[in-house]
């Protein structure tokens, strides 16, 4: 048992390959003994959670979610904790191997309630797994939202109710509340699964935990990945600037120079060789007084062949004008905001980014760019992050970076990554800027594009995670924070 950290390299496997798995295993087990192994990992985990919980309270669903939850609490009735569970659903309709956990659990002394405790220490959420097929409602709904508003932690077995395993879109809203303020811990069991880290599923799992369940040797393959730390990798004495790259920011039309800034300097603190800003405001001054590093050329005079061009920062309607040259000169590019709009517009700049596959073309849309680009709405991407962004790497043949949340880096082909660092102290102004500006630093730097881009999202939202507290993330602080690709 572990648990997942920004450190974690593991695969995610959807819910139908963990079907196939557990039936694979179950096979090769004595009947029931993947319940007992999930039901014993849970009284463990939970007896370390809370060790000195007077009532542990379990509310158990109609599947074998809640057998392991029956599991569990005869597990925890036994070691003296004094459980009460409540649940859904009727005896004759449980699957065999939560019918036997429930016998257990009346057997070990298990207190069953009709309603949940006034006092416990710990809740343990094992209402719905894998199976969960729609919004929870009534009194699954009411039993959700009192863990979620209570004061004692909530542990989800397997993963949250309500929350799609695959997809980490969420059914119910109980958690949306102001007052949904519980300390909030899940155990997956025998796979990882994708939602539990994108979307809604980082606040529906808070931390999450992994039991294999003594199972080893999967074979199935994973619809994704958690990347684990980027590659140290090093400066070498015998490099120069050249050896870091060229890194062109075309962006920053009249009123928005700041977001091309910002992206320049990023690629700067990132450790970009030289770094190059071509303003679309013609009015713009050609100097930046607090980086005096980043040098200004009028974007017409620039020769974009073998540099790293970031585009679309701050960009408006002028960007589109330049696109066609941008998207057949630049070595390697990252397309971001304005250039993603002009793109998802215009069919024929779809077509030369279309022509660009086999280059490195990176896409950093958030998720009503990637709605536009899709001819969709944010709602539907949002349902399915990880389906949305491999649609658009496929269509396009470039590596997208689908921000937000549990951001989902997607290629062409092979599997798509979801990145666990990064949070809500990044939903501010202009951190989309900086993190392009990183993605370029780390292309100019020569690494392989979906390495890259992991890379840079990987750094973009460990900054944040390690943010001081009692300090501001700006943008431009965040910028100035990007620590050099290789050092
Ligand atoms: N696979 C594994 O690796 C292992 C699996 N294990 C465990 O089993 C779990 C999967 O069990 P599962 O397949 O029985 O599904 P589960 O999540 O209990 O729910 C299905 C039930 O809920 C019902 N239902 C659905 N939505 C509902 C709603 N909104 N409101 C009310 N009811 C709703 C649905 O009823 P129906 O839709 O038919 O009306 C059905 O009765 C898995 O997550 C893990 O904990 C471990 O023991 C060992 C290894
Ligand atoms: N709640 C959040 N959790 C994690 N990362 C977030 C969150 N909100 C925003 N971010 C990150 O912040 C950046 C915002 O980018 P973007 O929406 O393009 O902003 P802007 O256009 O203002 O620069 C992205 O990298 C995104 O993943
Ligand atoms: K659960």
């Amino acid at each position: 048992m572990f648990r997942i950290t920004s450190a974690t390299a593991a695969d995610l496997f959807d819910i139908a390959a963990t079907r196939r798995i557990e039936e694979t295993a179950a096979k090769a087990l004595p009947p029931h003994t993947l319940m007992q192994r999930a039901g014993l990992a849970v009284a463990r985990f939970a007896m370390a959670v809370a060790p000195h919980a007077r009532v542990v309270w379990v509310a158990c669903g109609p599947g074998n979610n809640g057998g392991d939850g029956f599991e569990a609490a005869a597990q925890l009735q036994r070691r003296g904790f004094r459980t009460v569970a409540t649940r859904i659903g009727d005896d004759d309709r449980l699957p065999a191997d939560a019918q036997a956990s429930l016998r257990r659990a009346r057997e070990a002394g298990v207190t069953f309630a009709e309603a949940p405790p006034t006092q416990y220490e710990l809740a343990v959420d094992a209402l719905l797994g894998i199976g969960s097929a729609r919004a929870p409602s009534g009194a699954m709904l009411d039993w959700l939202r009192r863990m979620a508003e209570g004061t004692a932690p909530v542990l989800s077995i397997d993963t949250p109710s309500g929350l799609d395993a695959d997809t980490g879109a969420m059914a119910a809203n109980y958690l949306q509340a102001d007052s949904a303020q519980a300390r909030r811990i899940c155990l997956s069991l025998l796979t990882l699964k994708p939602g539990l880290f994108s979307a809604h599923g980082r606040d529906a799992a808070g931390e999450v935990w992994f039991d294999d369940l003594g199972v080893a040797g999967i074979v199935d393959s994973p619809v994704a990945r958690l990347p684990g730390l980027p590659a140290a990798t090093r400066r070498h004495h015998a490099s120069h600037k050249g050896s870091y790259g060229d890194v062109a920011v075309i962006g920053g039309a009249p009123g928005m120079a700041g977001a091309a800034l910002l992206a320049g300097s990023a690629a700067l603190n990132a450790g970009a060789g030289r770094v190059f800003v071509a303003l679309l405001d013609p009015g713009a001054p050609a100097l930046d007084q607090l980086r005096p590093e980043l040098m200004f050329r009028r974007p017409d005079t620039l020769d974009l062949s073998g540099m790293t061009v970031v585009s679309g920062c701050g960009g408006g309607a002028a960007v589109g004008e330049l696109l066609p040259h941008i998207l057949q000169t630049a070595d390697a590019l990252v397309l971001d905001a304005d250039a993603l709009n002009g793109i998802a517009a215009d069919p024929a700049l779809q077509k030369l980014l279309k022509a660009r596959s086999g280059l490195s073309t990176v896409l950093t849309p958030h998720p009503l760019e990637a709605a536009r680009l899709l001819g969709s709405n944010t709602g539907e991407v949002q349902r399915n992050r990880l389906a949305a962004a491999q649609d658009l790497a496929k269509r396009f043949g470039a590596i997208v970076a689908l921000k937000g949340s549990g951001t989902v880096i997607a290629q062409p082909d092979g599997t798509p990554v979801i990145n666990v660092t990064g949070n809500a102290r990044l939903a501010t102004a202009g951190t989309g800027d900086v993190l392009a500006g990183m993605v370029g630093a780390a292309l100019a730097a020569r690494l392989a594009p979906m390495a890259a881009t992991c890379e840079a999202v990987w750094r973009h939202g460990d900054l944040a995670d390690q943010w001081p507290e009692e300090i501001p993330l700006t943008a431009g602080a965040l910028a100035g924070g990007c620590l050099p690709v290789a050092r």
